[in-house]
């Protein structure tokens, strides 16, 4: 039996006398967790209910919770020996899971102890990361400055992925030759970076391929042997994650690039075998053995090196390690869920013989940290420390609600999580086809309409019935329409689609804070901390004719020594004064980066700037493939190919455009640029816009702080964009395009007011004054009469459901039809709601071919015709989109008619609302 609560009160840690001799033991007050607390992590209800899957029944399924205990909700757990470690780390409040624990009376209370059997995991839906736990063991510092610096772009970091991939592909039943000649093309890109050719390269891997070989041919498997290469493996009783290399007769194989003459593993890579073992073990395997793979053993030479030069090397695996491992893990996790940093004192590493001992001192002296190796340098001024860590905790708390969506796998049932769009359920797997490679191409079909988070190019959890316990792979989304096609490396029968939750992102997050802060130059850090006002040149030139704020834009930008703000309200150009600027700096010669918050928002700059008249073999386009629109991609940059050309491709380009998340990438990590300008600036967090203004000299951020903001899961710090914060603090290095040219003066008047300070205004007489009359066959002779005037109010009494509105539903489908009959495309009318709920339930009355979404899958684009449903009733608590910015992002989409369906008398209760209804109504 396993319990699992939250530590109730003070661990009282002791060494007692028993039969056996000394012994210490840990006593822990624990409240468990209760079922009706739906924040509470998993408990025995969920996990059991995943049928099917086979993990309800491997043992440790067996939660003790709630009430169910005697009817009372309090105890107290006895762990007994090295447990008392992880005891120690216990502070009230944290949560505790103890398996096979025994059960005793004691004064008529039930209490319980560690067992033999028990592991004993701290915070378990902290999920650890396999390859942390491996750095950790190897010094906790280190751990932390992988966090903090990432991987970087070197040859053994690379030679060693290329390696794995190799691997992979020779247990797929790949030919060496060919595997080793395709993974190198595919790293053309980054081998040119390094400087390597493929000759070298491929001798290289094949060195430590030979290992792999030999290997493969002696342990010759049989028909029964299972193998399987790469596979994600989450544990929710460990609290532990990872993929591993290959699994082969249910034990893991580890790779490692390196040489080790002894006999046996390290142990630092048994610690991470351990880590799967017992990730295998969750999954109903039972595995005593794992293997340790050295690949550069096999390329030593016997005359010249003295010891065991096997690359395979076997252990057993005792519990010991496994329990070790644990520990370990726990450690991680406490330190973590407080927010601490390690100083090298928790393990016994030697700093004296540790290649990162320089680094090590250098990030603590900069942030003033205490560390086992010392500190060199100054410390960062105080402000810049405040900083440093405010946000560091804000990213390290948006990385527990990461961690809080793994946990959502399994506490949430299949439908529960369709409800909430987290995955794509119950869908026909059609086919499977082996591709070139050893990749499968994966063909399922869906049932019925649905909606979900997931999209094109995203990896998701593709699975045969469950993401965790089930046959589950990472597969990569190529099509999303009735039919889904995805691309895997194992041929999962697929009838289920999860997100998957990426800490990819939060990781970039963290090293662009890092870089900005220790590795940015001082003028920046005096401008981004306004200890100096950014200061400009002037260009001495006039750049666009027709339209003041913006030619004073472009020359902010193009003047700016530091950086300039461009604040661009709907419709007012901001993509067009992007490539302007952009085109006037590269005639200046200047190299320069275009980025955006989002694929969609790179490409139209790019296609401004095209239309500019910019010469196309100047402009790359950095990317995936399902990232880039269909008319960029031959501007795409293959990263595939020969190292020289590639490199030569990126290097000579004289502006580069990509997402700011690709910018913290290690390829683009290693450019720089002379200027660098930041679209959608307004909806990116403080570290997200390093990521792009870390690699140029000066910047230009472009956007509206009065749309939507950045979106995180977390509420805090990362809320404020950069571009907001430097708005306010750098007034003089901001101006604001005040012409817009998108929507007639009816529509833009309300926004204008309630946001823009009155100041925004149609750019020509053409937009004043648009109607849909102006459309090739449309007339507004052939609407109703409520529906003529540019802006419209549709009252519709609101029915009862919070997050559904039918009545509203059925109105938007009516008037869809009407706006038909005056002869209007279904493409040029978009509706607009404010809650997922809503969006289907429109979809389903309302025609195809008609956009039906949330304001934030509108944001950026514009529509003829704009129909808001408010799905408003009774009287409103806070604004119906959330924040008002959503507001302002959905009146501002349309051109020549916006349409507003909703119970009025629920919306006179909102003042901001209630202004909306009068300019409506007028
Ligand atoms: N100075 C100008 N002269 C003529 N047309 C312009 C000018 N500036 C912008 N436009 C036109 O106005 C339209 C909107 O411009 P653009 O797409 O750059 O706006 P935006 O601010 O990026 O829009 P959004 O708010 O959707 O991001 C485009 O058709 C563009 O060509």
């Amino acid at each position: 039996m396993n319990v699992r609560g939250s530590v109730a009160g003070e661990v009282d840690v002791r060494t007692v006398t028993t039969s056996y001799g000394e012994s210490d033991l840990a006593e822990v007050p624990l409240r468990f967790d209760r079922h009706e607390d739906s924040t509470a992590p998993a408990d025995a209800s969920s996990f059991e209910s995943d049928d099917g899957s086979g993990s309800g029944s491997d043992g440790a399924s067996n939660y003790e919770s709630s009430g169910a205990v005697d009817g009372r909700d309090a105890t107290t757990v006895t762990l007994w020996g090295k447990w008392t470690e992880s005891a120690e780390l216990l502070e009230p409040g944290m949560e505790l899971l103890v398996t096979n624990v025994d059960e005793d009376e004691y004064q008529g209370e039930t209490q319980y102890s560690t067992t033999g059997e028990s592991y004993v995991v701290v915070e378990p839906s902290f999920l650890v990361n396999v390859t942390d736990v491996r750095n950790w063991v190897e010094c906790p510092r280190l751990y932390y400055l992988n966090k903090l610096s990432g991987v970087p772009l070197n040859y053994p970091v690379l030679k060693g992925t290329i390696v794995h991939e190799v691997f992979g592909d020779l247990l797929r039943g790949r030919d060496l030759e060919a595997a080793i000649d395709e993974r190198i093309d595919e790293r053309g890109l980054e081998l040119g970076l390094l400087g390597e050719t493929p000759e070298g390269v491929a001798e290289d891997v094949r060195d430590n391929a030979a290992a792999i070989e030999g290997w493969l041919e002696q342990g010759r498997l049989t028909e029964q042997d299972s193998w399987r290469s790469e596979q994600l493996l989450i544990s929710e009783t460990f609290g532990i994650r990872g993929r591993a290399d290959a699994i082969r007769r249910g034990a893991p194989v580890e790779l490692k690039t390196g040489k080790n003459l002894r006999k046996d593993p390290r142990f630092k890579d048994k610690v991470q075998a351990a880590c799967y073992a017992l990730l295998l073990e969750e999954h109903g395997g039972d595995v005593d053995m794992g293997t340790l793979l050295y690949t550069k053993n096999s390329a030593l030479d016997r005359n010249e090196e003295t010891g065991d030069l096997t690359p395979a090397k076997e252990f057993t695996m005792g519990e010991g390690l496994l329990k070790f491992v644990v520990r370990v893990r726990n450690e991680i996790a406490v330190m973590e869920v407080a927010g601490d940093v390690p100083t090298g004192y928790e393990g016994d590493a030697k700093c004296e013989y540790c290649f990162e001992q320089d680094t090590c001192m250098v990030v603590s002296g900069r942030l003033d940290q205490e560390s086992k190796a010392g500190q060199i340098g100054q410390s960062l001024p105080p402000e810049e420390l405040e900083y440093f860590e405010r946000l560091y905790h804000a990213i390290e708390e948006e990385r527990r609600e990461i961690h809080a969506e793994y946990a959502k796998l399994w506490e949430q049932d299949a439908e529960e999580r369709a409800e909430d769009d987290r995955a794509i359920i119950d869908l026909e797997f059609v086919e499977r086809r082996e591709l070139e490679g050893g990749r499968w191409e994966l063909r399922t079909r869906q049932r019925g309409a649905s909606t979900s988070k997931l999209r094109e190019g995203d990896l998701v959890l593709a699975s045969d019935g469950h993401p965790v316990s089930g046959n589950s792979e990472l597969a990569q989304i190529e099509r999303l329409d009735d039919e889904i096609v995805l691309t895997a490396d194992e041929p999962v029968e697929v009838t289920r689609l999860d997100v998957y939750p990426s800490e990819l992102t939060t990781d970039r997050l963290l090293v662009a804070l890092h870089d900005a802060l220790l590795k940015g130059s001082d003028r920046r850090k005096d401008v981004l901390f306004g200890r100096a006002d950014p200061e400009f040149d002037d260009p001495g030139e006039t750049f666009i004719d027709n339209n003041d704020a913006q030619d004073e834009a472009v020359r902010k930008a193009v003047g700016a020594q530091d950086c300039a703000l461009i604040h661009g309200p709907p419709g007012t150009g901001k993509t067009y004064t992007i490539a302007r600027a952009i085109r006037a700096m590269v005639e200046r010669g200047e190299r320069v980066l275009l980025s955006a918050f989002t694929n969609r928002a790179v490409d139209n700059a790019l296609e401004a700037l095209l239309e500019q008249g910019i010469d196309t073999t100047d402009v790359v386009r950095v990317g995936s493939e399902s990232g880039v629109r269909e008319d960029m991609q031959a501007h795409r940059l293959d990263f595939a190919g020969d190292p020289e050309e590639r490199v030569a491709e990126l290097q000579n380009a004289k502006v580069v455009a990509a997402t700011t998340a690709t910018c913290g990438s290690r390829v683009m990590k290693e450019q720089a640029f002379d200027a660098v300008l930041v679209d959608e600036a307004a909806q990116l967090t403080e570290p997200g816009t390093y990521a792009a203004i870390n690699l140029a000299s000066r910047f230009v951020l472009v956007g509206d702080h009065e749309q939507l903001p950045p979106v995180v899961q977390a509420e805090n710090d990362l809320t404020t964009s950069l571009f907001e914060r430097l708005v306010e603090r750098h007034p003089n290095a901001g101006i604001m395009l005040d012409r817009q040219y998108r929507m007639n003066q009816r529509i833009q008047a309300f926004a204008s007011r309630e946001f823009y300070d009155g100041e925004l205004r149609p750019a020509e007489p053409t937009v004043a004054t648009r109607t849909l009359d102006d459309l090739e066959g449309v007339s507004r002779d052939g609407l109703p009469p409520e529906l003529r005037d540019p802006v419209s109010l549709v009252p519709v009494a609101g029915d009862d459901g919070q997050y559904t509105d039918d009545a509203e539903a059925a109105r938007i489908a009516e008037l869809i039809e009407r706006y038909e009959a005056a002869g209007l495309e279904r493409s040029d009318i978009g509706v607009i709601a404010p809650f997922r709920a809503q969006v289907s339930n429109i979809s389903n009355y309302v025609p195809d071919g008609v956009a039906v979404d949330t304001v934030d899958r509108f944001q950026g684009s514009s529509q003829e015709v704009i129909i808001v449903s408010f799905t408003a009733t009774g009287t409103l608590e806070g604004p119906i989109f959330e924040d008002y910015r959503r507001i302002n992002v959905a009146l501002t989409r349309p051109k020549r008619a916006l349409v507003l369906v909703g119970d009025a008398d629920a919306l006179a209760t909102d003042p901001v609302y209630g202004r909306m209804l009068e300019w409506a109504h007028q």
